[in-house]
């Protein structure tokens, strides 16, 4: 991508410009992509679109003030991302199945929404998408599943591949698979930094400022994916290089794996698969 060179993408509504919207407005924003009609976005409160509204090339609504605020912003939008808590889900599509024009493609980004909802709830002329993108989308290096909806065409599919690679990578993946998908890559970015608060604790106990402690941890955890990125070398040999025999390392290396953290991150993940079932219908 460059700016000689843009991604051109049609106008986009944002319903629900919160934590993952504007992630991906973020990314949306950079000098490499332009947004033919413009980017809308809609909050519940006047003061969270406030924060968007100064944004270039961004409208933003609040449903507290403007109570046709989602309608307005669909009105033109050919791709219609939806980002509201997956619980206001079907409310949120009732209210703009009437203002959605023919050929939109409706991108949910919902944990665990099925296709079958949206599309039970939208008019047969639309189409609908599903993803699972993930924050880190704010520095262009989201990792987003895209799964088709049954109505949804392979352009519809294609332009929303488009909307996500302007943040970072993209699988598409079958909808059957998008849940479990969500659990390592669209809560991932937690796990890793609840790893982070760990590490650091442990660096303050050992005596070390919580300044020090997080530049030991940060640097550590950059520096390691990024060596892990430009070598591309298999961790678990990345791994060994760093665990001498009869070193340090492989006393600490020992202690991890006696508390079987390959089966803690199978429960951890089951839980949040669990959990997007219970979206699924509804709770
Ligand atoms: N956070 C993440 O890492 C990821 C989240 N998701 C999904 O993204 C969705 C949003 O999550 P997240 O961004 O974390 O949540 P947030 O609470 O940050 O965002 C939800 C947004 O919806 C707005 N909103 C509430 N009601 C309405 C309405 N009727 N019309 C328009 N906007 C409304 C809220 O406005 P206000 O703030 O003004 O009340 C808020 O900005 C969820 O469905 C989640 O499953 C998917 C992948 C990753
Ligand atoms: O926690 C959630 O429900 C959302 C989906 C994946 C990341 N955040």
């Amino acid at each position: 991508m460059s700016a000689a060179d843009p991604v051109r993408l049609p106008a986009i509504a944002f319903l629900g410009a919160g934590s993952m919207a504007r992630a991906i407005i973020a990314g949306l924003l950079q000098p490499g992509v332009a947004v033919d009609g413009g980017i809308r976005t809609t909050n519940r409160t006047a003061e969270k679109a406030a924060e968007l509204a100064g944004l270039d090339g961004v409208t933003a609504y609040a449903t507290e003030t403007d109570v046709a605020a989602n309608h307005a912003a669909v009105a033109g939008a050919a791709l219609v991302v939806v980002a509201v808590k997956p619980a206001m889900v079907p409310d949120l599509l009732r209210e703009i199945a009437d203002s959605l024009e023919p050929g939109t493609v409706v991108v949910s980004v919902a944990a665990g929404v099925t296709v079958e909802t949206f599309e039970s709830l939208l008019p047969d002329s639309v189409a609908v998408i599903r993803s699972m993108p993930n924050t880190p989308a704010v520095v262009g290096r989201a990792v987003t599943g895209v799964s088709a909806g049954t109505r949804s065409s392979p352009a519809d599919l294609a332009l929303a591949v488009s909307l996500f690679e302007t943040v970072g990578q993209v699988l598409v993946v079958p909808e059957s698979q998008l849940d479990a998908l969500s659990t390592i890559s669209g809560s991932g970015p937690a796990y890793v930094f609840y790893l982070i608060e760990q590490l650091t604790a442990a660096a303050v106990d050992k005596g070390f400022t919580p300044e020090q402690a997080a530049v030991m941890v940060q640097g550590t955890f950059r520096g390691a994916s990024e060596l892990l990125a430009s070598t591309g070398d298999d961790p678990a040999e990345l791994r060994r290089r760093v665990t001498s025999p009869k070193g340090t390392t492989e006393r600490a290396i020992a202690v991890l794996e006696a508390s079987d953290l390959k089966q803690t991150f199978d429960r951890a993940t089951d839980a949040a698969l669990a959990r997007a079932r219970e979206l699924a219908a509804g709770a």
